[in-house]
């Protein structure tokens, strides 16, 4: 028996098609070399990839400057730290990771009881940085060093020229020191060099200049070991994630996004909100269509903002 339940169990039974592990999805006895259950099958090259986030009526998942908002109502925080629990590792951008400074954590679920044998699973954080701008003085590296969270993963490309290869090398040292793991992917996908203290992902092709593909991006993460990613953001990432994800209807295999996970705040930003549709063409996603999730949830008055809270989100 597991001591604490989830609050809204129904909505973990639609995440995803996984009924028969319902009851070890989230809380497990603390032996992190058990895998926590996937949809992902054992022979995809990619994770399983929910793309989740929260917005406005009006689209946007920021304010102006991308002042972070507190969207998500208190329920919907807490079903989006359920999710947390479900993935293998959890990605954010750079814009977002510098802006926030997230945690990815999951300390809105219920307190398990004092000296519980259970714990919560806590995803990987990934963090996509091309070039390293990833701060050493982040929560996820100071949580990481408090043993109080996974050490992040740092995403990145080496920079094409020469002379950028020093500024480069000193960001990489410094989180290194300060923790990060890096795996380091030089050339083409394959050729792959790794050292013992150093975990770099790049990738030699980009979307756009300096941004890391997003197959290649899977492609690696599946390769070292990740089988289920949670996509929170920010605006240029949800971007590229759909924007693949639209250039990959009616080819499954190359198909970037399986679930599309979106919270609707009762409000209007404005225009001067961040949004993430500019450059998106008007078509379909390509969606797994046997994850049932394009799944929005509208909270009620109980949930609905007073006005704009224009707040971090609660520790
Ligand atoms: N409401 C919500 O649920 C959420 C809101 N947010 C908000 O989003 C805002 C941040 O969004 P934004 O500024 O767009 O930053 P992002 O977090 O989307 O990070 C974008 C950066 O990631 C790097 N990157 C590397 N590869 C890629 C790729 N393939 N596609 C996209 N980016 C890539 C790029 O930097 P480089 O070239 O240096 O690598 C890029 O500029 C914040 O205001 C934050 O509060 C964020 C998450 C969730
Ligand atoms: N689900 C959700 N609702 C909102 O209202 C939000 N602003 C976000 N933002 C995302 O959550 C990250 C913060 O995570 P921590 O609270 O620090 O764990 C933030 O960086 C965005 O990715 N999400």
């Amino acid at each position: 028996m597991v001591d604490a339940r989830p609050i809204a169990p129904e909505i973990l039974t639609n995440l995803f098609s996984l009924q028969k592990h319902k009851s070890s999805l989230s809380i497990f006895a603390g032996d992190d070399s058990v895998n926590i259950p996937t949809p992902a099958s054992p022979e995809s090259s990619r994770p399983y990839v929910t793309l989740t986030f929260a917005q406005s009526l009006d689209g946007k998942i920021a304010g102006k400057d991308g002042l972070q908002l507190a969207l998500s109502g208190k329920e919907s925080l807490v079903m989006t730290h359920w999710m947390r629990t479900m993935h293998d590792a959890i990605m954010v951008g750079i814009g977002t990771a510098l802006n926030d400074d997230p945690q990815l954590n999951t300390r809105h679920l219920p307190q398990l009881s004092a000296g519980s044998a259970y714990r919560y699973h806590l995803p990987r954080p990934v963090i996509l940085d091309s070039s390293l701008r990833f701060s050493p003085s982040s929560k996820l590296l100071k949580n990481f060093k408090e043993d109080k969270g996974r050490r992040p993963w740092v995403v990145c490309s080496p920079p094409q020229n020469e002379s950028d290869l020093v500024v480069w090398n000193e960001r990489r040292q410094a989180l290194e020191s300060a923790g990060a793991k890096i795996v380091e992917v030089h050339g083409s996908q394959g050729s792959r060099f790794v050292t013992s203290v150093v975990t770099i992902i790049t990738s030699k092709i980009f979307d756009s200049p300096g941004h890391v593909s997003i197959p290649a991006l899977l492609s690696s993460l599946r390769e070292l070991g990740i089988r289920s990613l949670m996509v929170e953001g920010g605006a240029r990432v949800i971007r590229s994630f759909l924007a693949e994800a639209q250039s990959s209807i009616g080819n499954d295999k190359s198909r970037s996004v399986d679930a599309v996970i979106v919270t609707t705040a009762p409000l209007f930003v404005g225009a001067d909100g961040v949004g993430y549709e500019s450059g998106l063409s008007s078509s379909e996603v390509s969606l797994d269509a046997s994850s049932p999730h394009v799944f929005n949830l509208i909270f009620g008055p109980e949930t609905c903002r007073k006005g704009l809270k224009v707040t971090a989100l609660p520790d």
